[in-house]
């Protein structure tokens, strides 16, 4: 049976922790086997890097591999759109198969990000998104909150894998808590075992790691230590 991006593990203390693997260090010569490989070490979304050389400076997928994606995972894709124009190509990746379909406020605005969040529930997109670069202040994203279920918090600028963790993006996600932002909070770039806990204390539950993860020599392994590691950092007593 298909699975949804809101069919992960229950919590009682908001979303569920999600560890979502970046395909984009993955081995793009088997994607097909990596999904499967990602599966059954226990991922639970598959992040895909879509990139357009023109919103970032570097180019990646298009809908027709995310599509071939689709026919193989049976876990939620996680499609982060890195690009200039997502309502255009949005069909696209929804008819593709996209679960969570992400675009930047940089993109589109804030005078267009409603219509653009509405747009994607049009399509059929059951968790529609939207990011923030590092530069971007949260608050710009205060008039959209109630349309998205979910919002990414980039912790590097985007573009590339391998990049260091920025903690000064923590205080975003602390404020979406403040606001009482019940849906995902994801963070994307630089997670490892170090930064990871420090994005779920700060009250994210999506959690995207690429190079950290890809380059362990057990991949089961260290999603099940990332597993714990959010748990603990989020039963963990908070410091005053
Ligand atoms: O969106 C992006 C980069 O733009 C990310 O999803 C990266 O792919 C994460 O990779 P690591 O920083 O974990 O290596
Ligand atoms: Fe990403």
């Amino acid at each position: 049976m298909e699975r949804t991006a809101s069919d992960t593990a229950s919590s009682t203390v908001g979303p569920p922790i999600v560890i979502a693997p970046s395909l984009l260090s993955s081995d793009f010569a088997r994607l097909g086997h990596e999904v499967r490989r990602l599966e059954a070490a226990g991922a639970d979304w598959h992040h895909v890097d879509v990139m357009d050389g023109h919103f970032v400076p570097n180019l990646t997928i298009g809908p027709p591999v995310v599509a071939a994606l689709a026919r193989v995972a049976t876990r939620p894709l996680d499609v982060h759109l890195m690009i200039s124009e997502p309502r255009r190509y949005a069909p696209d990746f929804a008819k593709a198969g996209a679960h969570v379909l992400t675009f930047h406020l940089e993109a589109v605005g804030e005078q267009h990000a409603r219509e653009t969040a509405t747009a994607f529930r049009d399509l059929g997109i059951s968790t529609v998104g939207i990011s923030i670069n590092p530069d971007t202040e949260v608050e710009r994203l205060e008039g959209v909150l109630d349309l998205v279920d979910l919002v990414l918090i980039m912790s590097v600028y985007p573009g590339f894998g391998g990049q260091a963790f920025m903690p000064e993006v923590l205080s975003k996600t602390r404020w979406l808590r403040e606001q009482g932002f019940r849906g995902h909070v994801e963070m994307d770039g630089g997670l490892d075992a170090e930064t990871l806990p420090l994005c779920v204390a700060a009250g994210a539950n999506a959690l995207v790691s690429g190079s950290a993860l890809f380059k362990a020599p057990d991949l089961a392994a260290e999603i099940a230590h990332f597993r714990d590691l959010a748990e603990g950092a989020r039963t963990a007593p908070r410091r005053s």
